[in-house]
């Protein structure tokens, strides 16, 4: 069966990437590679990464206006990216437009609430309401825009999939009981991301920083 388990490749190294690909190839279902990673390489970079042949999730949460996202949206058309994100915040027309220019195998998927945030973050960014309104709000929009689903915190899945039953969930900020957190403030463990009804886990420094993260990375599944 395949994981669900993506692994976010998060350096600017593409060699490192490579490295770490390579010692957890046979336990991953994917490669998420981010901003990090697409601003040291670019094109070439997510290219040579194809050739691991796993699916290729490429996180650079776009957020401008429509046009120019569409545009940019196009600009990878080449690279055939899996999954592909866009901030929902960037509104209605922004994600019809993002959806409308992605190649017929390329899902496009809203960040509702990022995991570093929790209640004090929307009250200082002026946001109204709880990180359950807030992903509910966004998720509702993203899925009336014709997006493939949302990415959101573990904490919020299962209340975001009562709302959109066929969505795609992408849940980040996971943590193995006892694992640092880091910067990730709304952080549950995988089993219970899985539990809440996430379609794919995102998992970057629990198996990219171990000191060996194939094992790492197998342990986490052998949890699931
Ligand atoms: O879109 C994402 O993937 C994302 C959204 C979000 O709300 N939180 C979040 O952590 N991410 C990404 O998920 C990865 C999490 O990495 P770790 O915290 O190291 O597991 C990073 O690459 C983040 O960019």
């Amino acid at each position: 069966m395949t994981s669900i388990i993506y692994v976010a490749i998060d350096t600017p190294l593409l060699t490192r990437a490579q490295q770490i690909v390579q010692q957890v190839r046979n336990h991953v279902g994917g490669i998420k590679l981010g901003l990090e990673f697409f601003c040291a390489n670019g094109h070439h970079g997510v290219l040579e990464m194809r050739k691991f042949g796993l699916p290729i999730f490429l996180d650079l949460k776009l957020h401008d206006i429509p046009n120019t996202v569409a545009s940019a949206v196009q600009a990878l058309h080449t690279l055939e990216p899996a999954i592909l994100t866009v901030h929902a915040a960037g509104g209605r027309a922004m994600m019809e437009d993002a959806k409308a220019a992605a190649g017929m195998h390329t899902k496009v998927v809203a960040v509702t609430m990022l995991t570093s945030l929790d209640q004090n973050d929307l009250d200082d960014i002026g946001m109204t309401g709880d990180p359950h309104t807030q992903v509910e709000r966004l998720a509702k929009l993203a899925r009336d825009a014709g997006l493939d689903g949302i990415v959101c915190s573990g904490a919020e899945v299962a209340h975001a999939r009562k709302i959109w039953p066929s969505g795609f969930f992408v849940v980040p900020g996971v943590r193995p009981t006892g694992a640092s957190k880091g910067d990730q403030k709304r952080a549950v463990t995988p089993r219970q991301a899985l539990d809440a009804g996430a379609s794919i886990l995102v998992i970057g420094r629990p198996i990219t920083q171990a000191a060996e993260p194939d094992v790492a990375a197998r342990e986490i599944e052998a949890t699931l």
